[in-house]
């Protein structure tokens, strides 16, 4: 099977993400998507998220009724920093005969040069990268210093096709904070649970 996996913050999960799994599922051919909200982000480790209970609802609410999307508690599980090839590591155990591919944004990408051993995510995983506004994904800094052409290549192999989406879990928490609308930038059923469960209200310092 083809397994796409997907971490983040998701703190709200909202459509730019959606539709980047969405995208992903369909050019990349996956059978599943993963979903692993992080229990601590490594490179934004002073953010303060919604509480894992809240991001997992949220992230159950917006997969809802697709049955190729599933939610992965493993990183919230681990604790600590999630580091992505300690995932990948764990997830190769979990289901040995997958064939694994690693969804990033382009913003993500630009700073993969940082990551903990990159090689290693190479070798246990098929980037797929997208788009996102503000980031240039043409930019692969020192990247060449450390993959392989081989490994670069099939990075290249693997851009996935997505209209630009200028959203952002950011944007929707000062939104909230603001007293504005989030419609249509996250799924329905996401916007009323933040709306009954008050998510995001006593994090208006920290948006
Ligand atoms: N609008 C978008 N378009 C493309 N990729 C996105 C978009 N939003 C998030 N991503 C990607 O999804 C992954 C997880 O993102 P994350 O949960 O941190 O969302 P975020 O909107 O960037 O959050 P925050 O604003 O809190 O930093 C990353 O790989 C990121 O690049
Ligand atoms: O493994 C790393 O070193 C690493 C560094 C930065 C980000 N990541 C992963 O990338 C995903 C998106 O992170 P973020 O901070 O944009 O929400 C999330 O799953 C993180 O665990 C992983």
């Amino acid at each position: 099977m083809r397994l796409g996996i997907y971490g983040g913050s998701f703190s709200p999960i909202h459509n730019g993400h959606l539709l980047l799994a969405e995208s992903c599922r369909e050019q990349c051919q996956l059978d599943e998507v993963w979903f692993l909200p992080a229990a601590v982000s490594p490179l934004k480790q002073d953010a303060n998220p919604a509480s894992n209970a809240h991001r997992v609802a949220m992230l159950e609410l917006a997969i809802a009724g697709n049955q190729a999307f599933k939610v992965s508690p493993i990183e919230l599980e681990r604790g600590g920093v999630s580091y992505t090839v300690d995932t990948l590591r764990e997830v190769a155990q979990i289901v040995p005969h997958a064939q694994l591919f690693l969804l990033i944004g382009a913003d993500s990408f630009a700073d993969f040069f940082h990551w903990r051993a990159i090689n290693e995510i190479c070798e246990l995983a098929t980037i797929c990268t997208v788009g996102r506004p503000g980031s240039n994904l043409n930019d692969w800094g020192r990247l060449p210093e450390v993959l392989s052409e081989e490994q670069m290549l099939q990075i290249k192999d693997h851009f996935v096709e997505m209209p630009l989406i200028g959203l952002s879990s950011t944007e929707i928490r000062q939104r909230i904070a603001d007293g504005r609308s989030i419609r249509y930038m996250v799924p329905r059923s996401v916007e009323k649970y933040i709306e009954t469960q008050h998510v995001f209200r006593s994090q208006v310092a920290h948006v």
